[in-house]
């Protein structure tokens, strides 16, 4: 009899769950009908998952592409990886809870608008973001970890073995912040998993490497504390798209249009991206926005990351001098090893940081450049812009570089996001070591990270 009760109680609470997430699903009127994927989902920029830059992984989160990598000779052989990856998924910080709480607050107290799925939002979903979520890594960002893990040990076989982690070649590096540590500690367990042992493997915590941008004086004072290095962002923000999309916004509600401000729309657009990224949900929050709402919002995002972290301003690229000296010193040491004894010490390192760890040095290495800066007021011209943070940094985004033994010599490549990346003036794919060398000459003779950073005394 009780054994009847408990299954009864269960088979209904099983299918809440399932009607619950059904409904979630099909409240927008953007779902696709296998895996309700939002239809503005590629606008997420660095809110947005790893599975929609590489979209073979949705069927398959182990499977890897070789048609987007280019090897070397089959005479080649890896000697070693450096992988420099941003943590996983995780919560939104505590200023965006505040202005997704206040949003929120705002459609329950004066949307009157009948916009499908408005009063699902009003009477089923609830404000479950607390303050204290800051940014933490999510469930789902373990998952990107310890995904990525097993996938390099089927990138990289003869680099990640239980032989080169038992002996210490293998080595893990985190920034301190919690998202940064609990991703690698997912990465380690991925690859234990993967190469089916349990070895003690501890991450060192760097932050002068791993957050070199906190201590680069010049940038934290004429980027990181200066409105006014932002102010493409903010006359964007003020500007002719971003007023269309607020109107738009406040027409769907029926709220008075003083009432909508950039902030309230970034804030529809994080909780859209925040349901989907943490729990897979194509939210009512999605229709808030059409295409094109989620076009502009887009730039103005990728505009925030061009001006505090990339071609912007001088200084957020060379920041990571720091990080870049010491990529190059440790290629250097494998292959001075190489041409000695043979004997390498570090077969691969893991460096797990930030969207602002990575994007500076891809930024110094001249990566994803357009040939017109981005700007308030060339959103239209853009469009087919490189520079597109969804691309580049999505959570878990990886820079990985490797080097090959070849009978020629040494050979570097490098993949960001587990695709192929040609050097900018390289014309070679997986270029001889030296010439890459070459090609960031004036880069390794200077970028010294004391210099740039001091502030200049006049
Ligand atoms: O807009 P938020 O508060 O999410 O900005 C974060 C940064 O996230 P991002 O702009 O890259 O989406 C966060 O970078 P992450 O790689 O760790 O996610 C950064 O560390 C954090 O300081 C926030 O920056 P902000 O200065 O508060 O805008």
């Amino acid at each position: 009899m009780v054994k009847q009760v408990v299954t009864t109680i269960c088979f209904v609470l099983f299918h809440c769950i399932i009607s619950y997430w059904a409904f979630m699903s099909s409240c927008s009127i953007h779902s696709s009908p296998k895996i309700s994927i939002p239809a503005i989902a590629r606008y997420f920029g660095t809110k947005g998952r790893y599975e929609d830059v590489n979209t073979y992984l949705i069927d398959g989160l182990l499977a890897t592409n070789n048609s987007l990598v280019t090897l070397p000779s089959s005479k080649c052989s890896e000697i070693h990886l450096t992988a420099i990856i941003r943590h996983g998924t995780r919560y939104p910080t505590t200023k965006n809870i505040q202005k997704m709480r206040e949003f929120y607050d705002l459609v329950v107290r004066d949307a009157t608008g009948n916009l499908n799925c408005l009063s699902e939002i009003k009477s089923q979903w609830k404000m479950w973001y607390t303050d204290d979520m800051d940014g933490r890594l999510v469930d789902k960002g373990r998952a990107d970890h310890m995904h990525l893990a097993q996938r390099l040990i089927k990138w990289f076989p003869s680099l990640l073995t239980e032989d080169n982690v038992r002996n210490g070649r293998v080595k893990l590096i985190t920034s301190s912040k919690h998202r940064c540590v609990n991703s690698t500690i997912a990465f380690r367990e991925g690859l234990m998993k993967g190469l089916n042992i349990k070895v003690e493997l501890e991450p060192a915590v760097n932050d002068a490497l791993m957050r070199y941008f906190d201590q680069c004086e010049r940038f934290v004072k004429e980027v990181e504390n200066n409105k006014s290095a932002l102010e493409e962002v903010k006359r964007f923000n003020e500007g002719p798209e971003m007023t269309r999309v607020m109107e738009k916004m406040a027409d769907r509600l029926e709220v008075p249009y003083a009432s909508i401000t950039d902030d309230s729309v970034e804030a529809a657009f994080f909780l859209c991206a925040y349901e989907f990224t943490i729990h897979d949900l194509n939210s009512p929050w999605c229709q808030l926005f059409d295409e094109v709402d989620a076009q502009v919002m887009e730039y103005a995002g990728d505009l925030k990351q061009y001006w505090k972290r990339s071609y912007g301003h001088d200084i957020n690229s060379k920041s990571s001098c720091i990080l870049f000296h010491d990529l190059f010193h440790r290629l250097d040491q494998v292959v001075a090893q190489i041409n000695s004894d043979g004997a390498l010490s570090e077969a691969v390192t893991v460096q797990v940081g930030h969207a602002e760890t990575l994007l500076p040095l891809l930024t110094l290495l001249d990566l994803f450049k357009d040939d017109i800066p981005l700007s308030s007021t060339n959103f239209a011209t853009q469009k087919n812009r490189i520079f597109r943070s969804g691309n580049i940094v999505p959570y878990a985004a990886n820079l990985l570089v490797v080097l090959y033994e070849c009978p020629e010599g040494i050979r570097m490549g490098v993949r960001l996001n587990e695709k192929s990346l040609t050097l900018p003036g390289l014309a070679d794919p997986v270029p001889m070591y030296e010439d890459v060398k070459k090609r960031y000459r004036a880069l390794l003779e200077g970028c010294d990270q004391e210099t740039v950073c001091k502030m200049n005394n006049s």
